[in-house]
């Protein structure tokens, strides 16, 4: 596919308002797409798929740079900014000049050569394996040679693509429905594992027979979930339809997403499940660990095909990043003691010398950490406690009861398996939690014993339960400088918190409720509730700083916008409703607790979790 063609779909997608017609049109560039899997990863803002822990590593600074010089010699970084600034997007800023001063000269050797979507995606892949010094201006250079050869429809998605913004109004929830309508619910023979790859002429609209189209979205889901990778399930989909979603499975190597729990109390627990299965809720940062040991035991299971090379133990963050380096301590003792092809799903506690689990932030100065970090390892030791196994031995367990699963836990590392009691009696489940608390843990789990694995489900079969009061994990989306001495850093942080398309969009007047001026309104996908200033030492001001600037998108004054990524969590004394903030709310007394290092920005809380915690105040 011509990336011209792309570009110009996207832009139609992107002028669409309602949800159907949306799906509809997606569905209909699925169908037609020859670069299937690159095309729907484009469409979500993405060369790499989330599992792949490859990322382009281009900045803001670096896009503008590339822009400005394709823009020709009278323009530079600093007018791509001031338009970015006036525009507050980049994409508008890109499309917006002109790059034809360079198609001149490429018109010497014969024209302009228009780019398809594979070679964008050849070239951008080659751009992300760049590495060492001078990497950051070979980088800009082979950008600015791939915006030299856009059209201005082209350069606006390019742009977007390279910050990971798209901006066209489809979330992963859109492209999700329309895989599932574009090679599911019709049956169009795409379902019957008929596996000629299409060539785009295929027009599904067949009906007889029709699959459900909810159950057909659960299938889509489900591969997602397992995969994380929109491509590849696309492609599956239209390969083998139903029945090649159903046979995706795990893959040692391939993080999934982790299963999450829901508030709830003992009876709660005791009343759905009957039987509740109690663990600790330890207090650190999420790990899934994926091994395949040496020495030729790789394949013993019966299905050998998901594991044939060896690899180290490979750690992943809840966002599957990949954490593997940060924490030694914890690959040796997986390697050391684990000797079949496993996924195991735990969380990374910080003890002190005793042995007793440290506060959560103590593991955040480990978790992601690229130097130091055999000073840290001797400064904050780190220890695993395992609560689920995924996989062993060729067996993959999503499906089986966490029971089952549990034992097979216990077989494969013993030594770091978390404890798991078993009871009816909503006493007894009290008695637990008094001694994790005691213990200095977070508090219990409440597991349904006969629950399946489900990724990246928060269900009622997890249910948490902690005294602690209730925070908020809020992304960063503006700041603005501090002053007199803390002139050099961020002071003041605008947060937002996650909103769909439905969400409430109140008032979103330029002046904030302590009277400063950020624009109260948050960038798409999420809705302002408050400003952070309070709780913050230089320390941390120094830090967030530092995590915060490269994702600056515009200044004007003393005041920035963000690109969502950092998220914090922060206490508050009670949530009252705004008309000041996007999302209706506003959080009385503000207070910085932590960065939430372990989530990515569509990891933070909702407007419907705020509503929901307003009500029970
Ligand atoms: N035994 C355990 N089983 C499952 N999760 C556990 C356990 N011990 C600690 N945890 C942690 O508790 C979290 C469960 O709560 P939830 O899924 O809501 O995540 P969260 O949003 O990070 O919540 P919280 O801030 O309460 O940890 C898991 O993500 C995991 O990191």
């Amino acid at each position: 596919m011509e990336f011209a063609a792309f570009a110009d779909r996207a832009e139609r997608l992107e002028a669409e308002s309602a949800d159907l017609a949306t799906t509809a049109g997606v569905a209909d560039l699925l169908s037609a797409a020859d670069d299937l899997a690159t095309v729907t990863r484009f469409l979500l803002g993405r060369v790499f798929p989330a599992h792949d822990t490859r990322t382009l590593d281009v900045g803001p600074a670096s896009c503008h740079e590339a822009i400005a010089r394709a823009a020709g010699p009278n323009v530079t970084a600093e007018d791509v900014e001031t338009r970015l600034a006036d525009r507050g997007e980049i994409g508008a800023v890109a499309a917006g000049f002109d790059f034809g001063g360079q198609r001149g000269l490429s018109a010497f050797a014969g024209g302009r050569k228009p780019l398809t979507v594979a070679e964008l995606d050849r070239s951008l892949r080659e751009l992300a394996a760049v590495e060492g010094a001078g990497s950051e201006s070979t980088k800009v250079d082979s950008l600015f040679g791939l915006f030299n050869r856009c059209e201005p429809a082209e350069a606006k998605v390019l742009a977007r693509l390279v910050l990971g913004e798209m901006r066209i109004g489809v979330g992963e929830g859109t492209v999700r429905d329309a895989i599932a309508e574009a090679f599911l619910v019709a049956d169009g023979g795409a379902g019957g594992g008929d596996d000629s790859v299409n060539d785009g002429s295929d027009d599904d609209s067949v009906n007889d027979g029709e699959k459900n189209g909810s159950d057909a979205v659960a299938l889509v889901e489900r591969a997602l979930q397992v995969t994380n990778d929109y491509g590849h399930v696309a492609v599956l989909a239209r390969r083998a339809g139903e029945e090649g979603l159903r046979a995706e499975g795990l893959e040692v190597g391939r993080p999934v997403q982790a299963m999450l729990a829901q508030a709830g109390t003992a009876s709660d627990a005791v009343e759905s499940f009957g039987e509740v299965a109690v663990e600790t809720k330890f207090d650190g940062a999420r790990v899934q660990i994926h091994y395949v040991p040496g020495g030729g035991c790789g394949g013993a299971g019966d299905d050998g095909a998901h594991e044939d090379a060896a690899f180290g133990p490979r750690l992943y963050s809840r966002n599957m990043d990949d954490v593997t380096d940060a924490l030694p301590e914890i690959v040796e003792f997986v390697a050391s003691r684990v000797d079949v092809p496993v996924i195991l799903d735990g969380e990374i506690v910080a003890v002190d010398d005793e042995g007793s689990p440290l506060p959560f932030q103590e593991v955040l100065r480990r978790f992601r950490r690229k130097h130091d970090v055999d000073r840290m390892r001797e400064t904050i030791p780190c220890r695993l406690h395992a609560f689920d196994c995924l996989y062993a031995d060729g067996d993959e367990l999503l499906d089986e009861p966490l029971s089952t699963r549990h034992e097979r836990l216990v077989e494969v590392l013993p030594d770091a398996a978390a404890d798991v009691r078993t009871t009816t009696d909503i006493e007894a489940v009290e008695s637990i939690e008094a001694d994790a608390l005691e213990a200095g843990h977070e508090g219990v789990m409440l597991k349904d014993p006969e629950s399946a694995y489900t990724p990246g489900d928060r269900g009622r079969e997890w249910l948490k339960r902690k005294p602690a009061v209730e925070t908020l994990d809020a992304v960063v989306v503006g700041a603005e400088w501090g002053e007199g001495r803390r002139a050099e850093l961020f002071g003041t942080f605008l947060l937002a918190v996650r909103s769909d398309e439905t969400a409430v969009a109140t008032g979103t007047g330029p002046t904030g409720t302590n009277g400063t001026n950020v624009a109260a309104d948050g960038p798409d996908g999420y809705a302002t509730i408050g400003k952070v200033a309070t709780g913050l030492t230089d320390e941390a001001l120094a830090d967030l700083t530092e995590r915060l600037e490269p994702h600056v998108v515009s200044e004007s004054g003393a005041e920035l916008r963000l690109r969502p990524e950092v998220v914090i969590e922060v206490g508050y004394e009670e949530i009252q409703t705004s008309p000041s903030y996007g999302s209706g709310f506003a959080l009385r007394f503000p207070r910085f607790v932590g960065v939430r290092e372990d989530k990515s920005a569509a990891e933070a809380d909702s407007v419907e979790r705020v509503a929901r915690l307003a009500e029970s105040e």
